[in-house]
C-alpha cells in the first residue's frame, strides 16, 4: 500500500491484556464527551468501536452530508479524526491508556458522501512506551482501501496526564468525582 511510513523492524512483541475487551465486543468509551466516540458529544462522530481478533479494532462510519470537504466527498480531517480515535483504542488491547504523538494518513481514493466507511486498526507492536499502529479504511471492497494510516501512541498515566486540564472538560464534575476516589 502507498505509504512512506517506516515501521521499525525491531518492535517488541505484545500480549493481549487479560482484562481487555473480547473479540466482537464493543470497546469501553474512554470519555463519553469524546468528539470521536463519545455518545454524549453534541457534534461528534459517535463512532461505535469494537475489538476484533488478535490486536485489531474495527468501526463503521456513515459519511454524513455535513462531513463534506471537496464537493460530494468526505473531508480529509474528518477521516483523520476517525482514524485517530479508532487507532487510539488499539493500545487498550494490551493495557495502557495512550495518547497520539504521531499520525499520518495516505488518502488513496475520494470517499463519497453517503457511503459507509469501514475502519480497522491493528496494533503492530511496541518499543518502550511507544505503540505502533496501522489503520485501513474501505467502502465496500476490503481489497481496495480508500485510505491507510500509521500512528504512534505513547502510554501515559491518565490521572497525571489529564490532571491540570480536567476542569476544562464538559463533564469536569464527573472527572473530579472520579479523581477523588482512591
Ligand atoms: C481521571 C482521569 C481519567 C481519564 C481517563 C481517560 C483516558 C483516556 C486515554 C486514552 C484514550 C484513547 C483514545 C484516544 C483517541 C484520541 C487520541 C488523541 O487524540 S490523544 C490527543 C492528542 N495527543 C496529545 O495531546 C499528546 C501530546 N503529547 C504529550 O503530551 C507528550 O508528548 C507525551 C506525554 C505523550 C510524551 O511525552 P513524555 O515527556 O512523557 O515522553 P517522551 O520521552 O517525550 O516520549 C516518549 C517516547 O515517544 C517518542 N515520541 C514522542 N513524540 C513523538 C513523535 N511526535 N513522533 C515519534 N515519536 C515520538 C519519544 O521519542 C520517546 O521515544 P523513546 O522511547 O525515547 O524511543
Amino acid at each position: 500500500m502507498k505509504s512512506g511510513f517506516v515501521v521499525p523492524t525491531d518492535l517488541d512483541p505484545i500480549e493481549r491484556h487479560p482484562k481487555a475487551v473480547g473479540p466482537g465486543e464493543r470497546m469501553r468509551m474512554h470519555n463519553h464527551m469524546c468528539y470521536g466516540c463519545g455518545e454524549d458529544s453534541p457534534n461528534g462522530l459517535h463512532l461505535e468501536i469494537y475489538a476484533g481478533e488478535g490486536f485489531t479494532i474495527r468501526a463503521s462510519m456513515e459519511v454524513e452530508p455535513h462531513f463534506e470537504g471537496g464537493p460530494g466527498v468526505l473531508h480529509g480531517g474528518i477521516l483523520t479524526t476517525a482514524f485517530d480515535d479508532v487507532m487510539g483504542m488499539a493500545p487498550l488491547l494490551v493495557g495502557p491508556s495512550a495518547v497520539t504523538v504521531h499520525l499520518e494518513v495516505d488518502f488513496l481514493r475520494p470517499i463519497p458522501v453517503g457511503s459507509t466507511l469501514e475502519l480497522s486498526a491493528t496494533l503492530l507492536g511496541r518499543q518502550r512506551r511507544k505503540l505502533y499502529t496501522e489503520g485501513v479504511a474501505h467502502i465496500g471492497d476490503p481489497d481496495q482501501p480508500v485510505a491507510v494510516a500509521h500512528a504512534i501512541f505513547v502510554s501515559i498515566n491518565a490521572r497525571e496526564h489529564f490532571a491540570e486540564h480536567l476542569d476544562k472538560s464538559q463533564i469536569s464534575d464527573e472527572y473530579k468525582q472520579r479523581l477523588s476516589r482512591p
